[in-house]
């Protein structure tokens, strides 16, 4: 399978302070991969650097080969994304916004389909702000699948989702990921991490502690689940 996303010796640094560390890995074609990692371990600012939102101070990341810095007009159509960081205008209207991102594409899906697939379609007229968190999160997943995406790339999508609005959600992403949709997501849940993910990452302070398939996390730990190993590999590491 060929390589959609390659980062290679990637280090980021704010005010002296290294957060992402010489990491390098790849994400190969219609694979679900996942960043886990504590708090600040720096798993937004990896995804950020892949997408060229931050210059790095050393190493390089690209998606289909090129380098979003300086491919950004050509790599925009092809990338789904849904951040953290992600902010509406005020006053803004679900219909509206999900018209303004679609008028930003040259071949968007029909994002009324989306809005019914995700249980949207009666919010359509609502301010963007009025909705729930969970009304929200999907809505975000809604503007990312707008383009039409090869690839997505998904920073905490499910925090504060309730325990069904985040079921709902992952059978969307297994859905997406088995009609061969490539995904690069972060979570804290390692239930959904196991549920979802082909190879998971393990990050702390900036670094690779441990990469591989879930079952060979859990196994190389001889730990029961991935939530074990994963706090036993965070464990070893800060020792
Ligand atoms: N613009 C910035 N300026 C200075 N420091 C920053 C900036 N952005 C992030 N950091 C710091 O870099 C570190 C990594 O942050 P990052 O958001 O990548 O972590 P994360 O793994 O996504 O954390 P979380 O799980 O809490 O979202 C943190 O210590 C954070 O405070």
């Amino acid at each position: 399978m060929k390589n959609v996303i390659e980062v290679h010796d990637l280090t980021k640094q704010y005010q002296n302070r290294i957060v992402v560390d010489h990491l390098s890995f790849e994400v190969k074609q219609g694979e679900v991969y996942g960043i886990l990692g504590h708090n600040g371990a720096g798993k937004t600012t990896t995804i950020e650097c892949i997408l060229g939102l931050h210059r790095p101070e050393k190493g390089n990341a690209t998606i289909f080969g090129k380098n979003a810095c300086q491919h950004r007009k050509q790599l925009f159509e092809r990338i789904g994304v849904q951040l953290q960081s992600s902010s509406y205008q005020n006053n803004i209207k679900v219909q509206e916004v999900c018209e303004e991102t679609a008028a930003l594409y040259k071949r968007p899906q029909d994002y009324r389909a989306l809005l019914d697939q995700f249980h949207l379609s009666s919010y359509d007229n609502q301010f963007v702000e009025k909705l729930s968190g969970g009304e929200r999160q999907k809505l975000s997943i809604v503007i990312a699948l707008i383009p039409d995406p090869q690839v997505l790339f998904l920073d905490e999508l499910t925090t504060g989702l309730d325990v069904e609005a985040r079921r709902e959600v992952w059978e969307t992403l297994k859905t997406l990921k088995q009609q061969g949709m490539t995904m690069i997501l972060t979570t804290h849940y390692m239930e959904e991490a196991q549920y979802l993910c082909d190879r998971v990452l393990l990050l702390a302070h900036g670094k690779m502690v441990k990469e591989g398939t879930v079952d060979t996390i859990i196994q190389d730990s001889g730990k029961p689940n991935l939530e074990e190993a994963y706090l036993y590999y965070m464990k070893e590491e800060s020792k």
